[in-house]
This record gives structure tokens, C-alpha cells and sequence, in this order.
């Protein structure tokens, strides 16, 4: 892995204006770099900010969704660098797909129902490259090229109705579609969700060689951690908008030092019988309009003390490492005692818990 940031993200916000004109931060100030070949997990609860974030990197927010703060520069070091958030019209366009791509949630809403698949190939080559003058045959090969790079088979494929495949193919399909102009940056929102776990593994397994063949960066957006952790070389937990850990896959998943991603492994149902029964996480992710003061996740902490509801930690370093080695971070006052097989119990009626921050032996 070189040492040059692809994609380099800062104190990056984003708002959604809410009925009554009123705007409520979903990602509040996000900070990460994303390196060349690297996979970067976003995990977190459902409304942690995840999907917001991935749409806000690629300007494809809602029309009620703005970014209101931050800097996305995508290859800073480079002449042709790109502050992404300055980019319009043509340039944009342009940049995404060609550079970075998006694979979105639920295959059956990303393809258009009414147009068969091969067709769908055709237009977003022909957007994206207009000055390439593609002929019938050679965007019917590229298509078929891409296709087979996924282990689909095109003949059945390109001629196929969005419907009238599988819901795994159609998945593929839309990995195709995103590969299709070799960007560099591949965003995956969710992209096995809804389907069994074979098709889900095939899929990650598929990505892995692909990222191993074509060298292309992912950021793969999951609130499955077991996934996640496949995939993955760096996991970023988020909680209420913003990354609340952030460490190398190994340094996350043995050594977590946020009680937030400690409840969220604690929380992943066992695969084999006898393994330690999940426990979820005790009251539910807050209202963004109405955070609570100090940590947002103190009133369902079992580590929270009154400093913790004065407080809203910044993101510091819990493991020196040599300089340009993996930096592994959390945002908890009381990271020194948080362990993966330490969880003191959170108050249950969802107050912040008063007694000082201890170890709790289970
Ligand atoms: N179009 C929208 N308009 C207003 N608020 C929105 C919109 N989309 C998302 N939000 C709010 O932004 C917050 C973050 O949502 P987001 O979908 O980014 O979270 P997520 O972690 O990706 O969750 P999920 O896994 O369920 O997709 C939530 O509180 C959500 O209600």
C-alpha cells in the first residue's frame, strides 16, 4: 500500500432539511483517507449515517440532503487532483463512474425494470465515454467483458429483463455495471444485503479477487460486521453521524476500545452452537434533532460517567504505532478500560450509568 491518500476526507458534514425547514445533521464532521487497494468498512446501527456519508462522497445525496462542511479531495497529490466538492455538471458526471462508482442498495430499484439489461450497459457507456464513438459490437463486448468478470455468463444475461434474473446475478450485474470504466473507488452500500448467505459469501468472495486482479479501493458501507471483517483491511465504526473508532481489522475486532463497537460485536448472532450468545446494545441510536450533551452514546453506556455527559470526545490515538503504521482510534474517555470481554451492564432504563468507569468480569 503506498502512502498517498486516493481519497482523502475531512471534518466532512452533511444535513437533511426536515419539514419545517429545519436542517438536522446526519454526519457530523467525518474524517478518513482511503488508500490504493485498500477496503475501508463503514459499520454501525441502521441511521448511524453510513449511506448518507457514501452518497455524500459521490454528490448523490437526495434533493433534502446538503453537504454543509468539509473538504473530499480524491487524489490531492496528483496535478489532476479533484476537490470533489467544488466538481459540476459534465466534470461530475464524468468523475463518478469513471473514478469512482457506487454500488447501491437492493439491485431491483438500481436497474430501470422497463429496460433489459445489456441496454442499460450500452447507455452508461455511452454517457460516460461520449467521445469514444463505442459501436453496437464493441459496447456489447465491453458489456460481456465486464459480465464475465463477475462469473456471469453475458449471453443470459444481457438480454435478460432486470426481473427475469436472480437476485445474487442481479447483484453481480450491478458490480459489473459499476466496474465497467475500471474506477478506482468502489462504494458498496449494503450491496448482499437481502440476500442467503451462500450468494452473499460467493459475493464477497468475488470481490476479494476482483480487488486482487484490478487493484481498485473499496468502501464497503455494512452493518455486518462478520462481513465486514471478511473484507475489510480498516473498519470504521460510526454512531449518530460520526466515526466513533476506527482501527485496522484485527485492532478493531480483538482489541475494540469504544463500547459502542464492543456492543456491536457482542451483538453478532453466533455461527456455531454453543458460541456466546449475542447481546444487543440496551436502548435504541438517538434522535439526531435532540443529541444528548457530551458523548451521544453515554445514555446507553455502560462505561459513562458524569464526564462523559459534559464531554463529546474527539477521535485520539489509544495505540502508538510508528509513524505511517495503521493508526488505531476512538472517541471514549474511558478507553483504557474498555475490553471486548469486559461490558459493564448498561443502565436499563436508558439514564447514563453515574458509577465510575470499571471492569466488569463476565
Ligand atoms: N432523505 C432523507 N431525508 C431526511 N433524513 C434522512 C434522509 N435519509 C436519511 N436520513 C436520516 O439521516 C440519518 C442517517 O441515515 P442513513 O441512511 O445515512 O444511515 P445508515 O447508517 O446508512 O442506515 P441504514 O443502514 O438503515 O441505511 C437517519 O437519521 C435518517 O433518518
Amino acid at each position: 500500500m503506498t502512502e498517498t491518500a486516493l481519497l482523502s476526507v475531512r471534518d466532512l458534514r452533511v444535513a437533511y432539511r426536515t419539514g419545517g425547514g429545519r436542517m438536522v445533521e446526519a454526519v457530523r464532521g467525518v474524517d478518513f483517507d482511503l488508500y490504493p487497494e485498500q477496503t475501508l468498512a463503514l459499520v454501525g446501527e441502521s441511521g448511524s449515517g453510513k449511506s448518507t456519508l457514501g452518497l455524500g462522497l459521490l454528490r448523490l445525496l437526495p434533493r433534502t440532503g446538503h453537504i454543509t462542511g468539509g473538504e473530499v479531495v480524491y487524489r490531492g497529490s496528483d496535478p489532476e487532483g479533484t476537490d470533489v466538492l467544488r466538481m459540476e455538471g459534465s466534470r461530475l458526471r464524468r468523475w463518478r463512474w469513471s473514478e469512482v462508482a457506487m454500488v447501491f442498495q437492493g439491485a431491483m430499484n438500481a436497474f430501470n425494470p422497463v429496460l433489459k439489461v445489456g441496454d442499460q450497459f450500452a447507455d452508461t457507456m455511452r454517457a460516460h465515454l461520449p467521445r469514444q464513438r463505442l459501436g453496437k459490437a464493441q459496447v456489447r463486448e465491453r458489456s460481456a467483458e465486464s459480465l464475465r468478470a463477475v462469473r456471469l455468463e453475458p449471453g443470459q444475461v444481457l438480454d435478460s429483463y432486470p426481473h427475469e434474473l436472480s437476485g445474487g446475478m442481479r447483484q453481480r450485474a450491478l458490480i459489473a455495471l459499476a466496474l465497467i470504466l475500471e474506477p478506482r473507488v468502489l462504494v458498496l452500500d449494503e450491496p448482499t444485503t437481502a440476500l442467503d448467505l451462500l450468494t452473499q459469501r460467493a459475493i464477497v468472495d468475488m470481490l476479494q479477487e476482483l480487488r486482487a486482479e484490478r487493484g481498485f479501493s473499496m468502501i464497503f458501507i455494512s452493518h455486518d460486521l462478520a462481513l465486514a471483517s471478511e473484507l475489510a483491511d480498516r473498519v470504521a465504526t460510526m454512531y449518530a453521524g460520526r466515526i466513533i473508532e476506527s482501527g485496522t481489522t484485527p485492532d478493531l475486532f480483538r482489541a475494540p476500545r469504544h463500547p459502542y463497537t464492543v456492543g456491536l460485536i457482542r451483538a453478532v448472532p453466533p455461527v456455531r452452537a454453543g458460541a456466546v450468545e449475542p447481546v444487543s446494545i440496551p436502548g435504541a441510536p438517538p434522535n439526531l434533532a435532540q443529541l444528548p450533551p457530551g458523548c451521544s452514546f453515554a445514555p446507553r453506556c455502560g462505561h459513562a460517567t458524569d464526564a462523559c455527559e459534559a464531554t463529546d470526545p474527539a477521535l485520539r490515538t489509544v495505540e502508538a504505532r510508528p509513524a505511517g503504521q495503521p493508526s488505531h482510534e476512538a472517541a471514549c474517555l474511558h478507553w483504557e478500560s474498555v475490553r471486548l470481554d469486559t461490558a459493564p451492564a448498561a443502565a436499563q432504563d436508558g439514564t447514563p450509568n453515574d458509577a465510575p468507569a470499571k471492569e466488569v468480569a463476565q
